[in-house]
């Protein structure tokens, strides 16, 4: 960073629907982003065939000019009034100033008066792809000059391949986000917001694999709701809907990070403990009925009583071969819980 003595802000005309270009550069999300090899790599090369021991990669931000990357020095951003490359982005494709203390826009410029003590600066604006100006690829030396045109036809090749970089990156970064947003859509029940049963399923294989291997407890707790056909007759299915809805919610807040909530099939629902032996999965089974117990429902003005049964299963205190047999104990003890009068918790085994 610049050591300034005497900061010099220099109060430089910003270019006309600055607003516009300033939300191109924020659309490529390239801003503080890390130090990256293949920008120091372009950088480099700059220097190397301008002949000059500075160059930089920056980019125009509203009060700041962000270095991405830089050789000759370290520098991590600059105050905009103190960066020549904020001229650059005034609407010039390519800005040269053979000696910055004869231009009155730099002579008072902290990289000019203060070391390294710049004295030419040779740029070529980074233009987005709907044609604003977000930075620069730019060279400087501390002596007067400038670039001989085949320096500078190669300075704008390399800017072409900055630009092409930045995009890439953007790219890249636009992809994840829609790879995450599709594997959220295809694990995901859309109604209760919980693991679709293909996600729970392929969780608990993954879940058991983990519990066999490190010999850790697994649990599972299965839960029905209680005689939720009468909801749907009685009030509709989109009431019904809500309900389910609304404890699938209370599902999602009761589990830890690490438990695999998800919805079996129809109103019954599923979760996977990992880690946690029978005695822990019936006490948060015990505790999860009565918060759906204690969950308020209305049916319009009707205020409408919600229960489930649960049965619960666990790993460590029976041999339990596969994923699939731990669900059906799980299951086996649910109807256990049904056939006891509902709205209760049953373990396995008895
Ligand atoms: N609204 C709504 N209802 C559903 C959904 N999935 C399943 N159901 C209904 O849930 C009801 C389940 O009924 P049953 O299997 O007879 O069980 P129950 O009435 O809950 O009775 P018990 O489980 O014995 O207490 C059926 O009426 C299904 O149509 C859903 O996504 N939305």
């Amino acid at each position: 960073m610049l050591a300034a003595e005497k900061v010099h802000t220099l109060s430089i005309a910003r270019p006309q629907a600055d607003q516009f270009r300033l939300a191109a550069l924020h659309r490529y999300h390239i801003l503080d982003t890390p130090a990256c090899e293949d920008f120091s790599f372009l950088t480099e090369l700059a220097a190397k065939v301008c002949e000059v021991p500075y160059a930089f990669i920056s980019l125009v931000d509203a009060e700041r000019v962000w270095i991405k990357s830089c050789t000759g020095m370290q520098m991590g951003e600059l105050p905009r009034g103190e960066s020549y490359c904020s001229l650059a982005v005034l609407g010039e494709a390519a800005t040269e100033i053979p000696d910055l203390t004869q231009d009155f826009r730099t002579a008072g410029m902290a990289l000019t008066v203060n070391a390294p003590f710049m004295r030419m600066y040779s740029s070529v604006a980074l233009t987005s792809s709907d044609g604003f100006a977000i930075g620069t690829l730019c060279v400087m030396d501390t002596k007067p000059g400038g670039l001989n045109p085949e320096q500078h036809a190669t300075l704008v090749k390399l800017a072409r391949q900055v630009m092409a970089l930045i995009e890439l990156r953007a790219n890249e970064k636009a992809l994840e986000a829609t790879v995450r947003e599709l594997e959220q859509l295809a694990t995901t029940d859309e109604l209760t917001g919980l693991h679709n049963r293909r996600s729970l399923l392929h969780r608990l294989k993954f879940e058991t694999a983990r519990a066999k291997r490190f010999r850790s407890p697994l649990s599972a707790v299965m839960i029905d709701l209680d005689h939720f056909k009468r909801i749907n007759d009685e009030y509709g299915h989109a009431v019904g809907d809500q309900v389910l809805a609304s404890v699938g919610r209370l599902l999602r807040e009761s589990v830890r990070v690490i438990d695999v909530p998800g919805r079996y099939g129809g109103e019954e629902l599923c979760v996977i403990l990992p880690n946690t032996p029978i005695e822990g999965a019936c006490k948060f089974a015990e505790s999860l009925r009565a918060k759906i117990e204690a969950q308020v429902h209305y049916a319009g003005p009707r205020l409408l009583p919600v229960t489930a049964s649960l049965g619960v299963a666990s790993f460590d205190h029976m041999e339990i071969a596969d994923a699939e047999s731990l669900l059906r104990q799980a299951d086996a003890s649910l109807y256990r819980a049904k056939h006891a009068g509902r709205n209760r918790v049953e373990c396995s085994p008895n």
